[in-house]
């Protein structure tokens, strides 16, 4: 199978390395544009694959296309290829509130799209993706390009009705993720630690309580409870928080990214 991208930053570096490493495909089956002849180089030196000097290029050459431009760009983007897609070609989108009904107004009634929801831990392989298709692709092809994107973490089949939730929940939340360790770790540089140091502490923390919800399978509320002695340090800082509405800052963060998501 032959993989093209259309747009190389942050998301599609990620994605390709992780392909790339799998050796489910090789480089000489991808290939990826973007808009400065900088980021060509780079897809030709970091990435060693075909830099595309136009989009159509992408087009002609591969199987399966991903559609990596920032969503303002889809419109431009879509109109310069969809000329030359073929009825056997895939394409996949990444980007937040491009509907499948929206991409097959304009791309075409008779192309087959996967619509889907990445994050940038695929940058470590620790990636979680949402997806989901239009009529026209087959269970097979979904299967496909789950297994390809399974290359740099999790992928699960969602109903499209999810897709914007998925934005909230991991699409963005690497964002709040990264808030939540660098406040911990100013409190640990404010009572005398290294910055580097409390760094390492904070996210080894994340790291290691995130794999705990996913290997014990215990409710979250369990594992907290099980940190809180009687007494001890751990409910004064649960008090505060709660205090403070951690939980509430949290869940309206998330609706009011999932909110901008379904207006996009
Ligand atoms: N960043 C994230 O955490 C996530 C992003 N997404 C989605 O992924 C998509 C890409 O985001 P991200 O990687 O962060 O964005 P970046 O800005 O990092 O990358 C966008 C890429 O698109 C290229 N580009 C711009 N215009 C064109 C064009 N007309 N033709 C070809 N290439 C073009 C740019 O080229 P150049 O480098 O030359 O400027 C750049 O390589 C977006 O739709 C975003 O919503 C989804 C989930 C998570
Ligand atoms: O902020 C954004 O719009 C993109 C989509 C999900 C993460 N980044």
């Amino acid at each position: 199978m032959k993989i093209g991208f259309i747009g190389c930053g942050n998301m599609a570096t990620a994605m390709i390395k992780g392909i790339l490493d799998s050796g489910k495909v090789t480089a000489e089956q991808m290939i990826a544009s973007a808009k400065s002849d900088q980021t060509r180089e780079k897809i030709s030196s970091e990435l060693g694959i075909a830099a595309a000097k136009t989009n159509v290029e992408v087009v002609d050459f591969a199987d399966v296309v991903f559609l990596a431009v920032k969503p303002q760009y889809y419109e431009e983007v879509i109109s310069e290829i969809k000329d030359d897609i073929q009825k056997n070609q895939v394409i996949v989108t990444i980007a937040p509130g491009k509907t499948l009904t929206w991409l097959s107004e304009r791309l075409g009634s008779e192309v087959k799209i996967i619509r889907t929801m990445p994050n940038t831990p695929a940058m470590v392989k620790e990636g979680m993706m949402g997806m989901c298709k239009n009529e026209l692709v087959t269970d097979e092809e979904l299967q496909q390009v789950k297994e390809i994107c399974e290359s740099f973490g999790k992928a699960e089949v969602v109903p499209e009705s999810l897709i914007d939730v998925v934005v909230g929940v991991s699409g963005s939340s690497p964002a709040y993720v990264f808030m939540f360790i660098e406040a911990m770790a100013d409190a640990a540089v404010a009572d005398g630690m290294p910055r580097a140091q409390a760094y390492k502490f904070a996210a080894q923390s994340v790291l290691g309580s995130a794999k705990m919800v996913l290997e014990t399978g215990k409710h979250p509320g369990e594992l907290k409870d099980m940190v809180c002695s009687p007494g001890g340090t751990t409910i004064e800082a649960v008090r505060v928080l709660e205090e403070k509405g951690m939980r509430s800052a949290v869940i309206e963060a998330s609706k009011a990214c999932v909110k901008k998501g379904r207006e996009m």
